[in-house]
């Protein structure tokens, strides 16, 4: 049977992503909107209502009056919004995060995809706080680069031609940002961390670095301890790779056209005594970030397979 998919924000960073994804795979059939159409609430409205899978690619507010569309019918949505990260009813699509996630996403009807910067901090910090290698009442510190896609048409627009000076832009310097709630909850923290990001001169691509010092008194392994779980629990994981703490890259690199990708990498990066480690992600925001990840929550829960139509 052919499963009926509606991209609400198809015209978007994130939608155009799926739907390159999405080519070629014929257990689907796009339900698409012509440009007149495809902001008007009633056209979105029917789509929605005979849709198989709806993926949200919308502001939040936008996603929230999506899923309101959607009432009455068995429509299961992906939202890649940050509107439900943490919402009641709502099953986070991180399938390797913990044990039980993926046939969690199977069998959900609401799936909320997960931020592109909490993709990287949480599939760190939250194996090792689960298994105690992390003390969870920890001041975490998030230092994050991104490319500029991460911000939408919006940022993109305003890197490449309203202002093609700007190298380097930190931002959230307010503290606030909408990705905190999200990294503590699910990371099982007690204080949300502190978080700084920034974009860099480049389309695609992020770091996420989480600097420690590694206090045995405080609650915190050592560093090959942290390495040992995090290779142990990703075992076996198709999209993630855990690099060999014996093989410190010399740098990490974020480079203007890196190719697309739906792979996530992490790397344990000791200092020479042991009294401090850096825990890095590496992944594309749009990738295993957004439109990878809606891709493979879509195919996990329509019991395909969960690589298909991905980059590797
Ligand atoms: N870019 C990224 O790396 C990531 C994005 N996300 C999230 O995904 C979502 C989409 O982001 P992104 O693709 O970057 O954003 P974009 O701004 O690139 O795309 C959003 C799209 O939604 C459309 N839109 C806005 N309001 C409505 C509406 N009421 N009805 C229908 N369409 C509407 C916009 O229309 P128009 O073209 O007219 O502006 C645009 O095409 C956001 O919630 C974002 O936070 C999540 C992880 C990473
Ligand atoms: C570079 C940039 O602006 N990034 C966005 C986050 C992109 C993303 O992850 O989208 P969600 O917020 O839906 O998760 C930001 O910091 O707001």
């Amino acid at each position: 049977m052919m499963l009926k998919l509606f991209i609400d924000g198809a015209a978007g960073t994130t939608g155009l992503e799926i739907a390159e994804r999405m080519a070629g795979r014929d257990e689907f059939r796009l339900i698409t909107l012509s440009d007149a159409d495809r902001k008007s609430v009633s056209a979105r409205a029917a789509a929605i209502q005979d849709a198989d899978f709806v993926i949200l690619c919308l502001p939040d507010a936008a996603a929230r009056e999506a899923v309101a569309l959607g009432e009455g019918a068995d429509t299961r949505f992906i939202d890649a919004s940050s509107a439900h990260r943490v919402a009641d009813g709502w099953t986070y699509g991180f399938a390797e995060l913990r044990k039980g996630q993926r046939e969690a996403i199977a069998s959900a009807r609401l799936v909320s995809n997960p931020g592109c910067y909490p993709t990287g901090f949480l599939a760190l910090v939250a194996p090792l706080v689960a298994e105690d290698l992390l003390p969870a009442d920890h001041g975490f510190i998030v230092n994050a680069v991104s490319g500029y896609s991460g911000g939408g048409k919006d940022l993109i627009q305003r890197m490449q031609v309203d202002a093609p000076e700007i190298g380097f832009r930190a931002y959230a310097l307010g503290l606030e940002h909408k990705h905190l709630p999200e990294m503590q909850v699910h990371a099982g923290l007690s204080r949300a961390p502190i978080f700084a990001p920034a974009v860099v001169r480049a389309f695609r691509g992020m770091l996420v670095d989480v600097p420690l010092f590694l206090d045995p008194e405080l609650g915190f392994a050592d560093a090959r301890t942290l390495h040992a779980a995090l290779a142990d629990h990703y075992a076996g994981e198709p999209l993630v790779t855990v690099a060999p703490i014996d093989a410190v890259p010399g740098e990490l690199l974020v480079s203007e056209n890196d190719p697309a990708t739906d792979r996530l990498s992490l790397y344990v990066l000791p200092s020479a005594d042991g009294s401090q480690v850096r825990l890095v992600a590496m992944l594309d925001n749009l990738g295993k970030g957004a439109s990878g990840a809606a891709v493979q929550n879509l195919n996990i829960m329509a019991g395909l397979d969960e690589l298909a139509g991905l980059r590797s």
